[in-house]
């Protein structure tokens, strides 16, 4: 637990703020964008407790094994974002019944595995790339069903073929844009036969596709890759009944089919995705003390703590405990000076979303900090190298652009800007965190995206910064 008396400066410090710090309009030309103006006229700090809202991946994949299972589900902490809402409404259509979406309590009604019905329309994914490659794993073993998906134009730009490819080894039938790169794709489902498959990239989604298809085969589906990449499917396939096997240090997960799946209580822990905004937020504005409640610390997703720690910030996981087999701590974060720092190799999976926020954090930080690896970064909701790279430029941050990453030399005062996040949820609040420690207005241009992760950001934001 905290010392008593810090813990109580971060939870009882007065509120003094009289308005808000970020107001939000409505562009006359585009009623369905928002633009977020944060002006930072007087010194800011941030502090109190912050609760973030459920695990994107985890939830997820509650509502996907609970359709999948026999019996009930019952899910408690499920995020209300909008790329959960988007598999929620996906597998209704195909027959599950799922209770409406709050975080109190959600039961999803399974139908049982290769069961789901064929849906009479499209099903389309939004802007989730997690909803769209784990989906086509889980249709393309349901035999004599038909389906097309696809999703927002973001998602239609981003890659198929690392899911395709693999799925059509195992016998599935699938046509879609440029020989099925991407989507909009249909599925004819077959009676697909186990692989092992070595997948070119670590990536918990290519992953989780080929072990979604497994489910259904008989005999062992095997998926090794590069590095590590976050395990929550292994840990809710075991949950639920299924016979899997992991092997760490080979990075090999086997899922022994044909599997019986029963529904089970899942309680979803904090994002650590959406934590790391408070996390570099705390870290970067001077006098700053937050603690973050209930927030995920799965080592295949802590890479964002190592990072910052590596960076010499104050943060310190309290009440360390374990939900639902997912290990959950509090996060109290200082303000601090930060150092530069080099992040590339086998920690790039476990940070891969936070690296937007970390290149906030980095810009504040003594000397040039290294990002390699991370050429996913380009084909995720936005190409969000070019995107940190040239908009942080635009703070006066230096920073250069590389194939894989980018190299930030912090020291610069940032100065508020007009920027662009083309719609991408982290890219957008990576601003909005950096727009904190800079200095006049920020304008960031389509932070609507924010609500795919984070509906709450805006009034959590409020309730925090304190002058
Ligand atoms: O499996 C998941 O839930 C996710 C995996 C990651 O993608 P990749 O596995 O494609 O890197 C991550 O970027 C995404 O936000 C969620
Ligand atoms: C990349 C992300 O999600 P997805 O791939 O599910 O769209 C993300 O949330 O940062």
């Amino acid at each position: 637990m905290a010392e008593p008396s810090r813990m109580a400066s971060a939870l009882f410090c007065p509120k003094v703020m009289s308005d808000s710090v970020l107001k939000l309009h409505h562009p006359a030309a585009d009623a369905t964008a928002t633009t977020w103006t944060i002006h930072s006229a007087t010194p800011i700090c941030l502090r109190g407790t912050v609760r973030v809202p459920g695990d994107k991946s985890i939830s997820h994949r509650a509502l996907m094994l609970g359709a999948l299972a026999t019996g009930e589900t019952e899910i408690r902490g499920l995020l209300l974002g909008e790329d959960p809402r988007s598999t929620a409404a996906c597998f209704r259509a195909m027959g599950a019944q799922i209770s409406e979406l709050n975080t109190e309590r959600v039961t999803v009604q399974g139908i049982g595995l290769g069961q789901l019905q064929e849906p009479e329309s499209v099903l389309d994914a939004g802007n989730s790339g997690t909803t769209l490659r784990l989906m086509l794993g889980i249709l393309a073993s349901h035999t004599d069903r038909f389906f097309v998906v696809t999703g927002d134009d973001s998602l239609r730009s981003r890659p198929m073929g690392r899911v395709v490819k693999p799925l059509e080894q195992m016998g599935a039938k699938i046509w879609g844009r440029q020989g099925g790169k991407f989507a909009p794709l249909a599925i004819q489902g077959q009676k697909l036969q186990p692989i092992h498959y070595q997948s070119p990239i670590a990536s918990a989604q290519v992953k989780s596709c080929v072990m979604l298809a497994g489910l259904m085969c008989e005999g062992e589906t095997i998926v090794t890759e590069p590095h590590q990449s976050r395990d929550h499917s292994e840990r809710m396939f075991r949950a639920f009944g299924a016979d899997v096997e992991v092997d760490v240090e080979a990075c090999r997960v086997v899922v022994k089919g044909p599997a019986q799946l029963k529904g089970q209580p899942v309680t979803v822990p904090g994002d650590i995705s959406s934590a790391a905004f408070w996390m570099v937020a705390a870290a970067i504005v001077p006098d700053s003390d937050l603690m973050i409640e209930n927030v995920g610390i799965n080592p295949t997703r802590t890479g964002v703590l190592e990072a910052l720690q590596q960076m010499e910030a104050d943060i310190t996981l309290e009440n360390q405990r374990t939900v639902a087999g997912e290990p959950v701590a509090d996060i109290r974060v200082r303000h601090s000076k930060l150092k530069a720092c080099r992040i590339e190799g086998a920690i790039i999976p476990r940070l891969i979303d936070e690296i937007p926020v970390l290149a906030v954090a980095a810009a504040f930080a003594e000397g040039t900090t290294v990002i390699r690896d991370a050429a996913e970064l380009r084909v995720k909701e936005s190409d969000r190298l070019t995107a940190m790279a040239t908009q942080l430029q635009k703070f006066g941050a230096q920073v250069s652009e590389h194939p894989d990453g980018l190299d930030i030399t912090g020291g610069t005062p940032l100065q508020g800007t007009e920027v662009e996040s083309w719609g991408d949820h982290r890219i957008a609040m990576s601003f909005a965190i950096a727009s904190l420690n800079a200095t006049g207005t920020t304008t960031i241009h389509h932070a609507e995206s924010a609500a795919i992760s984070y509906p709450d950001f805006v009034p959590t934001l409020d309730a925090v910064v304190h002058n």
